[in-house]
């Protein structure tokens, strides 16, 4: 790409997030995202290329270790020509969700980071049937130990179930989703089937669906409607109509719809990087069972399914999960050791660098988190290693998973032996990427605090 010779005609709105705007070339596998600010802040060039490359160090030397590799695209800063973003910037504007538009794109700095483009479908020939994209951002997976925690609920109800109650008071969602993050981590096939069949009904901003690089399915925020289910079946159908289900040429919408699941589901369990084999299962430590998730309540017809699977070691739900975990304070346990570094660095304010606090983010800062001691022994190195290692979590706890399902040639149709089951698990090839990687600041921790005083306090009322 000739960097200094680009047309805004050549790139499209793809999609936002809190912090950046993304565009997506409209030929090539290619896209960028842009920073967006709140306020139009006095940042330099210089200040936002670092921030970028920051993005970059931190997923490629951090997070990339932790989740595999092989998941993990870090991209690189690129430096645009600002008439280039100005005019962008402008032909966009009108595709922003309007909810969103409190915050104003970077037509400043001239910095983006280019990524791939995982929903492209100039990836793949041209077919009917080009491959899907499924984003889904897991949120927490686990229960926070009760040694750190005030209140008993936060034991036993999942901070995305009670955020739920929170998100819905405030108008954020007009209704609850019914997904929990624990059933989607649990590693056994039915409580994911279950968690997946209710971001599919639900989806806000944990499920997208893209087709040939269309988002054809998601949540728009504050909407009154749902999303179209019936849609996202009328797309799926020809991927489905395979295998036996071929012979009479029909197939009801709830067959369409569980075969996506299933084949979903397959793809996050089979998604597994460097040695695999063998398996995390917490049930054991009680902090995998949200009392909020539906499943649950019905645990007792469930019990059987419950006691069995887990996650395999190497599997991406898996490497997310352990990172998340690395939280394991709780935000409750981890602000005392928050408030120690603010107030060394208010007494000592050059030693901001020597801790990292905001990078660089190298296998010198990597260390400093994978070996951080057990034991507090009151210094304020020990307490930067845990602020360190919840911010990590904080990232692993919103990151999104991208599935891309490949549907496989079409001799693979003619067999007419397989059963239903293993003609639509044939029927693709997957690959997983993982998205928004970047760094949570220093700041973010108190308002965590206050975040989650909220949504607690909200839960007990509601
Ligand atoms: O705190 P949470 O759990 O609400 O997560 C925020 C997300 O809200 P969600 O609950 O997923 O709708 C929030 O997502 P939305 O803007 O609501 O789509 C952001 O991802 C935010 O991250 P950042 O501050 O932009 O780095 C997220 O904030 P962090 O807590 O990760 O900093
Ligand atoms: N490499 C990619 N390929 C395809 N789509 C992408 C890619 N990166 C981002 N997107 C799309 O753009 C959207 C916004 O990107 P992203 O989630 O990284 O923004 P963000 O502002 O960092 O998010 P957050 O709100 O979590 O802070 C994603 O939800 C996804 O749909």
């Amino acid at each position: 790409m000739e960097l200094d010779r680009m047309d805004e005609n050549d790139w499209k709105y793809h999609g936002e997030g809190n912090k950046s705007l993304v565009v997506s070339h409209v030929q090539k596998c290619v896209l960028f995202h842009c920073m967006q600010w709140l306020n139009n802040i006095n940042q330099t060039a210089e200040q936002a290329f670092r921030q970028i490359q920051n993005i970059v160090d931190f997923t490629s030397n951090v997070m990339s270790c932790l989740l595999g590799e092989k998941f993990v695209h870090s991209g690189e800063v690129v430096r645009l020509p600002l008439e280039f973003v100005r005019q962008l910037s402008i032909k966009i504007q009108h595709q922003r969700p309007a909810w969103r538009c409190d915050k104003v794109m970077d037509i400043y700095s001239g910095c983006a980071l280019c990524l791939p483009n995982l929903t492209s479908p100039t990836l793949h020939q041209p077919t009917p049937t080009p491959p899907l994209c499924i984003e889904i951002k897991p949120k927490c997976g686990f229960l926070p130990s009760p040694k750190h925690v005030s209140k008993d609920i936060k034991t036993r109800v999942c901070r995305y179930c009670m955020h739920q109650h929170y998100k819905v008071a405030n108008g954020k969602w007009k209704r609850r989703s019914l997904y929990c993050p624990l059933d989607l981590f649990s590693g056994n096939r039915q409580r994911m089937h279950f968690a997946i069949r209710h971001l599919i009904e639900e989806p806000q901003n944990n499920l997208k669906v893209f087709k040939g690089g269309q988002c054809i399915y998601s949540s728009k925020e504050g909407s009154d409607e749902s999303p179209d289910t019936n849609s996202l079946l009328h797309h799926l159908r020809p991927y489905f109509l395979r295998g036996n289900n071929r012979v009479n040429g029909h197939m009801t919408t709830k067959a369409v719809l569980n075969d996506f699941i299933q084949v979903l589901g397959n793809a996050l369990l089979s998604a597994a990087g460097g040695d695999g084999g063998q398996v995390t299962d917490r049930t054991g430590e009680g902090r995998s069972f949200c009392e909020a998730s539906l499943f649950n309540r019905e645990r007792i017809r469930h019990v059987h399914i419950c006691r069995s699977q887990g996650l395999p070691t190497n599997n991406i739900l898996s490497r997310i999960l352990q990172t998340q975990m690395l939280d394991s304070l709780d935000i409750e346990g981890l602000y005392p050791l928050y408030c120690r570094v603010e107030q060394h660095l208010q007494d000592f304010p050059k030693d901001r660098t020597g801790l990292q606090i905001d990078g660089p983010y190298d296998q010198n800062f990597l260390e400093k988190v994978q070996k951080c001691s057990m034991e507090d022994d009151g210094s304020v190195e020990y307490a930067a290693a845990k602020v360190h290692q919840y911010r990590i979590a904080m990232t692993a706890k919103d990151c999104s998973i991208m599935v891309t399902l490949v549907p496989s040639g079409e001799e693979e149709d003619d067999d007419e032996e397989h059963s239903d089951r293993s003609s639509v698990e044939q029927a693709f090839s997957s690959s997983v990427s993982v998205l928004d990687l970047d760094p949570k600041p220093l700041d973010s921790v108190p308002r965590q605090l206050r975040l989650d005083q909220k949504i607690v306090s909200c839960y007990l009322r509601t």
